[in-house]
């Protein structure tokens, strides 16, 4: 386990943050800037923080008060940064073999076994300029692992690539934490990027973690508007309930309720999606609406009503929180305030999962967004 709790200033901006990453995958979240980069700096070792400490499974890194400062190299902190940052001079194996004459490359990784996983055997003679981005990525990712670290921090491994590269490294990321069991903090600003390897986040905003733990109770707690990203402005922790492959949907369970879902056949009964919903996509109604082809109808009780940019937000609590998404003729017209009961309209194809947006990194996640996340 990674545990930090560090101060450090540079110029105006002032990194003062506590973490502990026990998951297989901490995902760290929030807008540029916020400080990430250089939370992992100070894991790696490549930042000094001025006062605080960092702990590796119980060994100390770096401890201000006992003048502990452990380098870089004896730390075996792998880290992979957005530019692969390979030799240029080097051949893939070369480069490969650099990571495993390192300090602390003592074979925890075998050459051949990290090479089969990474699928490298056909780059291994070209130089890195003959590969392509998502190439340079995985031999950036076999030459850290070589170097046999206990703790692999990336620092938007996929931000220089585009969707079709992102998507074919992504499986050579869950292989690394699936085959491997090496544990990771994967930096982005993009929540589907993240949710691809885990759904336990530390969001980071203006230098601090504002916010730590698994997606699902974030979103319950309304925390997500803390790292100050553009979201989408419902994001529903959903469990597979089976699928209707005649009507085309995918029925998901939130909050005691079945949801009709577009299908992805590939998901098993019990397994955890997260969805998107735009509040704009919720219709409301007083009352149970009969011969509609809307495929979701929803009951729930008003709990919050609010003008937001000319239009109406209307909190629901229909066993998970809804938000929904009104003109204020509409609101008045309906009389919706506190209290009142409602049903929600909401079709099928309104639902995004939120893995399958490659936004780009601005965490939207293709479905659309706002950066004030209230639901
Ligand atoms: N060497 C430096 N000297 C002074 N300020 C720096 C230095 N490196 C980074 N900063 C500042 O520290 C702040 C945090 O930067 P950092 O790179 O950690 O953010 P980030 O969240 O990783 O951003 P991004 O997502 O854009 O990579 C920024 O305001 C940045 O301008």
């Amino acid at each position: 386990m990674l545990r930090l709790d560090v101060v450090l200033s540079r110029g105006r901006f002032t990194l003062a943050a506590q973490l502990e990453a026990d998951a297989p995958v901490t995902g760290l979240f929030g807008r540029s800037g916020s400080g990430k980069s250089t939370l992992l700096a100070v894991a790696a070792g490549l930042a000094r923080p001025q006062r605080g400490r960092v702990e590796l499974d119980g060994e100390v890194l770096f401890d201000s008060e006992r003048g502990i400062c452990l380098p870089a190299h004896r730390r075996r902190v792998g880290l992979v940064f957005q530019d692969s940052q390979l030799f240029p001079h080097y051949s893939v194996r070369g480069n490969l073999l650099y990571g495993c004459r390192r300090p602390g490359g003592n074979g925890v990784f075998r050459f051949d076994d990290i090479v089969d996983l990474l699928e490298l055997a056909p780059l291994l003679q070209a130089r890195p300029r003959q590969l392509s981005g998502g190439e340079r990525q995985r031999v950036a990712l076999g030459r850290s692992l070589l170097a046999a670290p206990r703790l692999l921090l990336l620092d938007e491994p996929l931000a220089s690539l585009d969707q079709g590269l992102k998507a074919q490294i992504l499986p050579f990321l869950k292989r690394i934490k699936d085959e491997l069991g090496l544990p990771m903090v994967y930096v982005s600003h993009s929540l589907a990027e993240i949710l691809h390897l885990t759904d336990r986040l530390a969001l980071v905003a203006e230098g601090r973690v504002v916010a730590a733990g698994v997606l699902q109770r974030l979103v319950a707690e309304g925390r997500l508007a803390e790292a100050k990203v553009a979201v989408p402005e419902n994001i529903l922790a959903a469990s597979v309930v089976g699928h209707d492959p005649e009507g085309g949907c995918t029925e998901m369970a939130v909050g005691g309720q079945v949801l009709r879902v577009p299908m992805q056949a590939q998901r098993r009964a019990g397994e955890t999606a997260y969805l998107a919903l735009a509040a704009g996509d919720v219709a409301l109604a007083r009352h149970a609406v009969a011969g509609t082809s809307i495929q979701n109808q929803i009951g729930g009780r008003v709990v919050g009503v609010r003008e937001f940019n000319g239009a109406m937000r209307i909190a629901i609590d229909a066993g998970a929180p809804l938000l929904a998404e009104v003109s204020r003729h509409a609101c008045a017209e309906l009389d919706l305030r506190e209290g009142a009961q409602v049903y929600c309209l909401i079709k099928a194809r309104s639902f995004h999962y939120l893995t399958d947006g490659w936004d780009g990194g601005d965490g939207s996640s293709g479905a659309p967004s706002s950066q004030e996340n209230d639901a």
